[in-house]
């Protein structure tokens, strides 16, 4: 177990000027006492960065939902880790499933990408989940067990890392793993990062959990052994669900 809980909000494509309204509340919930409960992170569209970081103070962290893997050159409608980092950003998830699937990312570019993010000074959240297919499969802890051998770079601490495990087949559709499918996941990806970066570090790394969590099941799915914290994409768009869900993250 990773200590405090990080609830992390991911916009997605999501968000004009006008939902940084959303923000303002989620800022003033957590200076009255949520941020006792858990760390709280707001990954807003690229375009939003800057102006959420001014709004959230130190309340909130800021976080990208990308990053290109080189700091800058010739790469058109690209945004680096260092530019986010200079806007406010102290997170950027990479290799999250749409992106692996929109534009074809690999483990290696993943990898790359999650690098960019430390050499900005940024920590990294690295997405992993098996598709339905290969979850009926029975495969998903080779899936997983692939992914983070090829996404997680050299040198992942507690610090400098988060994992996300997101089932593809739940991001969006109202589907959830059941409890002892998500402790299963969740203590392989603990198993195998101990093995790796050794037990310090493979207890430090925080893993998310993210897919259809909502203010009904987002206790239930925080208080599972090896869940320090969620990964949240539609309901962290309303201020009201994002903070039920922070509500119920597990008290450290
Ligand atoms: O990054 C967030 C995840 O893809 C989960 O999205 P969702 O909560 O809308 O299912």
């Amino acid at each position: 177990m990773a200590g405090r809980q990080l609830i992390a909000g991911n916009w997605k494509m999501n968000g004009l000027k006008s939902q940084l309204s959303e923000l303002t509340q989620l800022v003033e919930a957590s200076k009255g006492g949520l941020a006792q409960r858990c760390d709280i992170l707001v990954c807003p569209p690229a375009t939003l960065v800057g102006e959420a970081g001014g709004a959230a103070g130190s309340a909130v962290a800021i976080g990208g939902q990308d990053c290109h893997a080189k700091a800058s050159g010739a790469h058109t409608g690209d945004v680096s880790a260092e530019m986010l980092a200079d806007a406010g950003a102290s997170h950027v998830i990479v290799g999250h499933s749409e992106r692996r699937t929109d534009h074809g990312e690999s483990d290696a570019v993943v990898r790359a990408k999650a690098e960019a993010a430390w050499r900005a000074g940024l920590v990294a959240i690295v997405c992993i989940g098996e598709v339905e297919a290969e979850r009926d499969a029975g495969e998903t802890l080779d899936v997983l067990g692939r992914q983070l051998a090829g996404s997680l770079p050299e040198g992942s601490t507690g610090k400098n890392l988060v994992i996300a495990y997101e089932p593809v087949w739940a991001i969006g559709t109202g589907k959830t793993p059941t409890v002892g499918d998500v402790a299963e996941a969740h203590a392989f990806i603990r198993k195998t990062v101990t093995e790796r970066f050794g037990a310090a570090e493979g207890a430090a790394i925080r893993i998310l959990y993210g897919g259809s969590v909502k203010p009904s099941n987002a206790a239930e799915l925080l208080a599972v052994d090896n869940v320090d914290g969620a990964l949240v994409g539609g309901a962290s768009l309303k201020a009201a669900d994002f903070i039920a869900i922070c509500q119920g993250a597990r008290a450290a």
